[in-house]
């Protein structure tokens, strides 16, 4: 089995960005050994705050986060980070090539329940004409990513990534404590009968988004014998689609705060969305492609369509007015 490092090699990956991505597997091999002990390491259960979205934060969102942060501000290849769990972008070494943006800890309401959970994250080139600790160092659209990826902590640890080629599947082996080369191309089937939503939703939802179950799903020939699935852990849910194919939808809603959906653009939608799209699947918002958004603040987020092309385009062609 092929090692990550002559891998990223391979694909012409430029040593110091390799580095990088070790310093955030690293810190991923902390995580999912703290996640591994739960209890016995008093690391489940939710702390007394909330981070700028609103949300309490689990005990682990805020260790996972603290890992991180204090393993990439010791990177010096390092100019900035952003985070689900930080309010704001937080500086790193002066005149470093990259910035990394990541979700410490996605599937949080899965943490007491040993349910999926993973860490997303994403690397872009810093920018020299704006401020180290300014948002605008985020402000790129997801076509410009060099590197996208989550590791997944389920009955393995897996990791899967794209430095602009295709998405590679990798496994923790516990025995060496690295990653091994476990699919080195995958593909989202272009048609399935398979998808992920939280249906207790539909009554906040549009009559447009309405009218793809009423009228596609659940009543079109096409879908007998459809199923649906729902990991309340994104990354969970991109990796059944990887594996086998399906659609992946967070639409917006009438909710406060919801007239864009759940899902965050910056550390969930755009890495999963240059997953997706170079596994030959397709990801986006309001129709829009995801990966052509221009960024307007740090934690925005956008309704989410992503997954198997045929069912990605249908319910765009529906829903899309
Ligand atoms: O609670 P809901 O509405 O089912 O939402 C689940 C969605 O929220 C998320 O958990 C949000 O991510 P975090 O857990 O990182 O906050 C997604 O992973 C998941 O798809
Ligand atoms: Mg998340
Ligand atoms: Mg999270």
């Amino acid at each position: 089995m092929k090692r990550l490092v002559p891998v990223l090699k391979k694909d012409n990956v430029n040593l110091e960005l390799i580095m990088l991505i070790r310093t955030i597997l690293a810190a991923s091999k902390e995580i999912a050994f703290r996640v591994s002990q739960g209890d016995l390491a008093g690391v489940l259960g939710s702390t007394l705050d909330e981070n700028i979205q609103g949300e309490v934060q689990k005990k682990l969102d805020v260790l996972s986060n603290q890992l991180l942060k204090d393993m990439l501000l010791d990177d010096d290849s390092v100019r900035a980070i952003a985070s689900e769990e930080e309010d704001f972008v937080v500086a790193g070494h002066k005149g470093a090539p990259y910035i990394v943006a990541f979700d410490p800890l996605d599937g949080s309401s899965n943490v007491d329940i040993n349910g999926q959970i993973g860490t997303i994250f994403t690397i872009y080139a810093a920018r020299d004409d704006v401020a180290d600790d300014s948002e605008l160092q985020f402000a790129q659209q997801g076509k410009d990513q060099l590197c996208a990826g989550y590791v997944l902590y389920g009955a393995s640890t897996l990791l899967v990534m794209t430095t602009g080629g295709p998405t590679r599947c990798f496994t923790l082996d516990l025995t060496h404590g690295g990653y091994l080369l476990t699919e080195s191309e995958c593909e989202i089937p272009v048609e399935t009968k398979e998808f992920a939503v939280n249906i207790a939703n539909y009554r906040y939802w549009s009559e447009h988004t309405k009218t793809y179950f009423n009228d596609v799903l659940y009543a079109s020939e096409d879908y007998a014998g459809s199923s649906m699935r729902w990991n309340a852990a994104m990354v969970g849910d991109m990796h059944r689609i990887i594996s086998r194919g399906g659609l992946f939808l967070y639409p917006e809603d009438s909710r406060p705060g919801n007239q864009n959906g759940k899902i965050r653009l910056l550390y969930e939608a755009n890495p999963l969305a240059m997953l997706a799209e170079n596994a030959g699947g397709k990801a986006t918002a309001a129709g829009k492609r995801i990966l052509d958004i221009q960024p307007s603040s740090l934690h925005q987020r956008v309704p989410v369509t992503l997954g198997s092309v045929k069912q990605v385009d249908e319910f765009n062609k529906v829903t899309v007015k």
